[in-house]
């Protein structure tokens, strides 16, 4: 074991091994190569960055630590700096390789919900160690180092690293899934349109720092309203990575369809198959009982009231979040996160035999006619590899068509009024009246 002082005033060489001395740690100790290093950090002062480096060979011969902007640089945080020998766990506990899950917005109530559950393995499996990147801004910086304090707290065997940031560039370095939470609410007085265009831009950048720095392969999973554009935005940004990738999440609204039509037939929740919602994640999206089955049967077998399936329910679905908004005074944060996970879990293992999930993706191809270059919520399937294919055997009449069509709309006129964003020239926005996020009535 090697043992060496801080010394601030060298600059740092391996990025992958910065620290960040945010806590009251008095002593750092860090693995590498199977070496320890101790660290004594007695020039750093509380809230300093430091950032180590060591020689190429098995012992750190130099080691060279910097003092830097504590805002910018943020490769572990507390308790994750210390001994770690993941290698060696992987050798005895046939654990999987790390995966490096990057979170924006992290300080707010949906990641709140959504860390904590990540970081138990319950989504990608007991023998997948995970490292966390979370994104937060000037605003939350204080709150983000909150949340890594309770996750240091909370002692999970899988989570072996965590590091907060406020750059996208360096938080999303080698994300393989990007869950992108953080945006600006539509607060009172203020038009969709202005929404579209101050979130556009955090999705935008975001979209760009991927492009320039996480896995080519990263999947991204936009959350942050309006979700179906900012992914389009944020996949339009990052040309080198599949647009396939890139989702939108509407798996909220799935699960809240599966209920209500659960709570019409009267049976549990677990018997409402083959959900899709189709277009936006907004009031005119589209919950799809035409193809959903409950205990295997079509709904329309089982829920005789068509009325109710074309007016109430749908309706319902749409506007869930907005009631939710009313009964709790903000909108729906930990359904939303188990949302996520479900999202997750679904790219991640295979799809149940004639079941589908439905996602938010990039209309490349589409098997229904519904129009391309737009992020539209589709039955999809995946082998459970992190790809998924669009389920074919779906049938339309001409109320779930014309209702798809109306979505399609808005989402084309979305488009248009993000174009300086994607890329397209001119912003033209002309939204129709009744567009609404599912949180507003
Ligand atoms: N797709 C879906 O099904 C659902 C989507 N949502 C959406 O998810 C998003 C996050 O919700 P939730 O976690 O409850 O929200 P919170 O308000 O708790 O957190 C949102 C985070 O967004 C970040 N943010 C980015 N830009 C701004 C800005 N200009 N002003 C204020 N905050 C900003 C903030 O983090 P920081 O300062 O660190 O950037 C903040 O912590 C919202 O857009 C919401 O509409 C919610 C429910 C369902
Ligand atoms: O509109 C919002 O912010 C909340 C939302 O998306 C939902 O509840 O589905």
């Amino acid at each position: 074991m090697a043992v060496a002082e801080l010394n601030p005033s060298s600059s740092c060489r391996r990025p992958a091994l910065y620290s960040s001395l945010k806590g009251s740690h008095d002593v750092l100790t860090r693995y590498y190569n199977r070496r320890s290093v101790f660290l004594r950090p007695a020039a750093a002062s509380r809230g300093s960055n430091i950032c180590c480096s060591v020689a190429s060979n098995d012992i750190p011969a130099t080691l060279a630590v910097k003092i830097d902007d504590p805002k910018k640089k943020a490769e572990c945080y507390g308790v994750f700096c210390l001994t770690y020998d993941l290698k060696a766990e992987e050798e005895t506990q046939s654990w999987k390789k790390l995966i490096n899950v990057a979170v924006s917005g992290a300080a707010g109530m949906i990641s709140n919900h959504l860390l904590f559950r990540l970081a138990s393995g319950e989504v990608f499996g007991p023998n997948q160690p995970i490292a966390l990147k979370l994104l937060g801004s000037q605003r939350s910086i204080q709150a983000l180092e909150g949340v890594a304090m309770e996750l240091e707290d909370s002692l999970f065997p899988l989570l072996r690293e965590v590091s907060i940031g406020i750059d996208p560039y360096e938080v999303f370095q080698d994300a393989e899934w990007a869950l992108l939470i953080g945006a600006k609410p539509r607060g009172p007085g203020m038009e969709r349109a202005g929404l579209l265009d101050i979130n556009g831009q955090i999705f935008a950048e975001q979209g760009k720092a991927l492009n320039a720095v996480a896995s080519r392969n990263v999947k991204v999973i936009v959350v942050g309203n309006p979700c179906n554009t900012n992914a389009l935005i944020c996949l339009k940004n990052a040309p080198n990575i599949p647009a396939k990738n890139f989702h939108a999440l509407t798996r909220l609204d799935e699960n809240r369809a599966k209920c209500q039509l659960a709570l019409k037939a009267g049976v549990f929740y677990d018997r409402v198959s083959n959900v899709t919602i189709w277009g936006n994640h907004s009031t005119t999206q589209v919950p799809d009982f035409l193809n959903a089955k409950i205990d295997g049967s079509p709904v329309k077998e089982v829920i005789k009231d068509t009325k109710w399936l074309e007016e109430e329910f749908t309706e319902k679905v749409q506007k869930r979040g907005g009631v939710l908004i009313q009964k709790w005074g903000r909108s729906s944060a930990a359904s939303t996160a188990v949302s996520i996970l479900d999202a997750i879990r679904s790219l991640v293992t295979p799809t149940p035999e004639g079941d589908w999930f439905s996602s938010g993706v990039y209309t490349s191809g589409n098997p229904y006619g519904i129009a391309e270059d737009i992020v539209f919520s589709m039955p999809c399937r995946s082998k459970g590899d992190g790809d998924y294919e669009l389920v074919k055997d779906v049938v339309f009449d001409d109320y779930l068509w014309g209702r798809i069509k109306k979505t399609e709309a808005e989402l084309l006129a979305e488009k248009k009024c993000v174009a300086h964003l994607t890329g397209e020239g001119v912003a033209v926005c002309d939204l129709p009246e009744d567009t609404m996020l599912p949180g507003e009535m």
